[in-house]
């Protein structure tokens, strides 16, 4: 039995780096890691599905799926989401029991100066609409295990703090 560690927070927050590099540390540790990206996700099941708030219950329902069905079996699933619904993330948490939620907090303007993927400067624009945490929702967790802002520490401190609770609550051997 295994664990999973649940990245939630807008586009930009930091989730895809964050995730990477807590793969690369757990697989150095010997661990079993997986790494589901909703981006990745996506694009290999369903790359027309969109965004209306039904298409992202689906899709997370499936990724709560597969990271139960990894982490019963000794992999630690290190979900990057947006998720941005809290009863979608509440059933997640219910689904999988051993389950550290990490909320990636951050500024908008820092997002829209960081904008890895140009989204921003679309939203700006107005060529898209409902981009989380700038037109669209973003319910923030009430409760997470973790919050990091990311405007304000590196990505060492941020594996470093999320281990340190994966080990707190006994998921982790230190
Ligand atoms: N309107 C809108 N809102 C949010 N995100 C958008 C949108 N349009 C495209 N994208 C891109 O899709 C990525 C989000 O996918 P997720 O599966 O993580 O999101 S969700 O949980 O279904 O809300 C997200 O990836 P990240 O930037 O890594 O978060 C974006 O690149
Ligand atoms: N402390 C930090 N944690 C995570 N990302 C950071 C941090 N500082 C700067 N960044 C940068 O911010 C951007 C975050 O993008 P990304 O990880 O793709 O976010 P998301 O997956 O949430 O959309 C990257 O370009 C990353 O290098």
């Amino acid at each position: 039995m295994s664990f999973v560690i649940w990245l939630t927070g807008p586009s930009g927050a930091g989730k895809t780096t964050l995730a990477k590099a807590l793969e690369k540390e757990l697989k150095g540790r010997g661990m079993k890691v997986e790494v589901l990206d909703g981006d990745e996700i996506r694009r290999t099941l369903y790359p027309d599905i969109g965004f209306s708030r039904e298409a992202r219950e689906m899709h997370n329902r499936v990724v709560i799926h597969m990271a139960k069905l990894l982490s019963r079996n000794g992999i630690v699933a290190v979900v990057s989401l947006i998720s941005p619904y809290r009863s979608v993330r509440m059933k997640a948490r219910g689904e999988i029991g051993r389950f550290v939620e990490v909320y990636l907090k951050c500024p908008l303007e820092v997002r829209i100066e960081r904008d890895p993927k140009g989204l921003y400067a679309k939203a700006l624009r107005g060529e898209i609409k409902g981009l989380t945490g700038y037109d669209g929702v973003y319910e923030e967790p009430e409760n997470p295990e973790v919050v990091l802002e990311s405007h304000r520490m590196s990505v060492e401190e941020e594996v470093r703090e999320v281990l340190k609770k994966a080990e707190e609550l006994g998921y982790l051997e230190v």
